[in-house]
């Protein structure tokens, strides 16, 4: 177990600034998720930790130590990638016991750590396979006993479930979140998925263009967003966005801070109601059954749209509806798209 500790760490490649002075604190054994849109720099990130890519400029430390001198293989990091990267002419045994191989741990012990972390990911059976005789999900359990049988002091993931098929996925993360219980290791883990990263995170950092937006547990970040871009980044389908003038007719309440230029509600605190006089009104248009919620698109004056998870009976394109919203759960965003906070009395300071 590590703290990991990111002090304006920069990366430029060539002219191109990827990362623009992260600050960051991971406590020893905290899982850590980095989310954040396409291009951000979140594998970037990962790959400084871990010592394949060097830094620009800052300074990071993992357990307390500088490394931004130290070499990958003497950081006590290790790292489990989304193509797994195994060798495909080494068994299951070789693959996960070759690093240590190439570390001169003795033949006796090399095995010891390999039937442990076998035992761990329920590999037994198929230590004497070659990669391409294994599942998708068997290569990925692969790839991270090769990553546990070297005893690191943080663990990173880069994306190491985009490749499995849904039921899979949900799996293999219920077997990630077993794992960190088990081992309590530190944690760094890069996703798109944002129930993986709602999941498994005690803590998220929303990346955007190579800076830090936001870092704070999945609650947090769900609850109380510092500004529209974490807002609409995190909680799937996305929060809506109106303009301020409408929150009255949402939820009833006459005060407006003039300081408020847009109101977000996610479509998970829209409830429907008749479309009486002094309600929003809007029609439905497309409506996408899943089962147990239905997801109406509905239109609102103004052209404005939004999106609305409906739990209730039967809706059909083409009818009016009224909506209404707990102002509790009406977040309010100033024109820079900065949050305004509320006071206790739910006034706005
Ligand atoms: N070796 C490199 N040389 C030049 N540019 C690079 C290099 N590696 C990454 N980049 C650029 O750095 C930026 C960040 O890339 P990175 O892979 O870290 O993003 P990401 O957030 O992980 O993206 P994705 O979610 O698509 O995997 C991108 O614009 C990418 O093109």
């Amino acid at each position: 177990m590590s703290s990991v500790s990111l002090k304006g760490i920069e990366k430029r490649f060539g002219a191109v600034e990827v990362i623009r002075g992260v600050d960051l604190r991971i406590d020893p054994g905290e899982f850590v998720v980095f989310v954040g849109p396409s291009g951000c720099g979140k594998s970037t990130l990962l790959r400084l930790i871990s010592g394949l890519e060097y830094l620009s400029g800052g300074e990071l430390a993992i357990g307390g130590r500088v490394v931004n001198e130290v070499p990958a293989s003497k950081r006590g990091v290790a790292m489990v990638f989304q193509s797994y990267a195994l060798y495909p002419h080494l068994t299951v045994r070789d693959n996960m016991g070759f690093g240590l191989k190439v570390r001169k741990v003795p033949a006796q012990e090399r095995q010891k750590r390999v039937d442990e972390a076998s035992a761990t990911l329920k590999l037994e059976a198929l230590l004497d396979r070659y990669p391409r005789e294994l599942s998708g999900g068997q290569r990925q359990r692969v790839a991270i006993g090769r990553a546990i049988v070297g005893n690191p002091d943080v663990f990173l993931f880069d994306e190491p479930l985009s490749n499995l098929d849904a039921e899979l996925r949900v799996h293999m993360r219920s077997e990630i979140a077993a794992l960190h219980k088990r081992l309590s290791t530190t944690m760094i883990y890069v996703t798109h998925d944002q129930i993986e990263a709602m999941t498994l995170a005690d803590k998220i950092v929303v990346l955007r263009d190579g800076r830090v937006e936001q870092v704070g547990s999945p609650r947090e970040l769900y609850e109380r967003p510092a500004n529209i871009f974490v807002a609409q980044f995190i909680g799937s389908p996305k929060m809506n966005l109106l303009p301020s003038d409408i929150a009255p007719l949402l939820t009833g309440a006459t005060a407006a801070d003039t300081a408020v230029e847009t109101i977000g509600i996610r479509p998970e605190h829209l409830s429907v109601v008749e479309p009486r006089e002094g309600t929003l009104r809007g029609t439905v248009g497309l409506c996408e059954y899943t089962g147990a919620v239905t997801l109406l698109h509905v239109k609102l004056p103004a052209g404005h749209d939004c999106l609305v998870l409906h739990d209730g009976g039967d809706m059909k394109a083409g009818i009016q509806i009224g909506l209404t919203a707990d102002g509790s759960k009406v977040h309010l965003f100033n024109g820079n798209g900065q949050t305004i906070k509320r006071t206790e009395q739910g006034r706005t300071a």
